[in-house]
């Protein structure tokens, strides 16, 4: 048998997957066994493959992910960037909330990049969530100053970036790497803007790391395929994780309760008011979901 070696996944396009492998990139495609399992192989995962050619291959093992998101199809995102301006469009902060929730779930790393400064002071969004504990980065097309730190911070693992329409992503991809934005522009072309089309994620290197191409990836779409149930609300909060377990009462839904540990920390100036609120407003959502109806709604993969 021929050796196996392990590469990583950068692009899935008709039935092939291109595998980054000691600076080569292998064609491949997937052995019959996936069907069995039901378990496709996705960009970002790392697999080992059998070469069978100087640039050909099969994939033979998809090695364990991380985590994985539906749409879009993507594996082991370390850290996931939600983008976000400081005007045209004014931020709203329980959407960076609900993606930021969603990270913490997925075991992703949340960043926040505040763009479009010189319309604009950051520093009430930076506050709250350097507070809570992430990491913010302030980004602007005026200047140049924040590009190799942002660039740095993106060096390693792989990185996802969410954010409404306008917020500046391609513009702050452009600064970072030109190749990703023209890659990013013409997609947004081919595709049109807000249609929903089949869309193919690829990652891109950047420093040791990649960035991952995902187009029109919103908060919406993220949402609609990333469940989080009541019980598990709590956890995607990092800054409650301290006040968990020292309510009054168990199976507190840190909403309204008397003797409310979380509450308390709001209270003390400790988690941000704009914080629970948006917990809050999850919640409320979240105890309207059925566990049937998610189910009903996963699409096959
Ligand atoms: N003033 C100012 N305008 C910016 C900045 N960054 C982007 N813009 C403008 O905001 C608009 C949207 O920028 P894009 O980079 O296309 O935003 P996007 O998030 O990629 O948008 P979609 O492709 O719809 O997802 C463009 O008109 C940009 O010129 C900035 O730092 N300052
Ligand atoms: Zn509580």
């Amino acid at each position: 048998m021929e050796e196996l070696k392990t590469g990583l996944i950068t692009k899935a396009t008709g039935g092939f997957y291109y595998v980054a492998c000691g600076g080569r990139e292998y064609e491949c495609r997937a052995r019959g066994l996936f069907r069995k399992t039901g378990i496709s192989p996705l960009v970002g995962d790392a697999v080992k493959i059998e070469v069978t050619g100087e640039k050909e291959g099969y994939v033979v093992e998809i090695l364990p992910r991380k985590n994985s998101l539906v749409r879009p199809p993507l594996a082991n995102v370390n850290t996931f960037v939600i983008v976000v301006s400081i005007k045209d469009p004014a931020p709203n902060l329980l959407v960076i909330d609900k993606m930021m929730a969603i990270a913490c779930h997925k075991g992703m790393t949340p960043m926040v990049i505040v763009t479009k400064t010189d319309l604009g002071d950051p520093s009430e969004v930076e506050e709250i969530y350097r507070k809570v504990g992430i990491e913010v980065h302030t980004a602007s097309i005026c200047s140049d100053g924040w590009v190799e730190t942002v660039r740095n911070a993106l060096s390693h693992g792989i990185s996802a970036f969410s954010g409404n329409s306008g917020v500046g992503k391609s513009s702050l991809l452009n600064k970072i790497d030109s190749r990703l934005a023209i890659a990013t522009g013409e997609t947004s072309q081919k595709l049109g803007r807000g249609k929903h089309t089949t869309r193919h994620v690829q990652l891109y290197p950047i420093g040791d790391g990649y960035i991952a191409d995902t187009p029109g990836f919103s908060a919406v779409e993220l949402e609609r395929y990333e469940i989080i149930f009541k019980e598990e609300l709590e956890d995607c909060f990092p800054e409650f994780k301290k006040y968990l377990g020292k309510c009054q009462f168990t199976g507190c839904s840190h909403t309204v309760e008397k003797g409310c540990a979380v509450i308390q920390g709001v209270n003390q100036g400790e988690i941000p008011p704009s914080r629970h609120k948006s917990y809050c407003t999850m919640y409320e959502d979240a105890k309207k979901i059925k566990e049937w109806e998610v189910r009903k709604g996963q699409p096959d993969e």
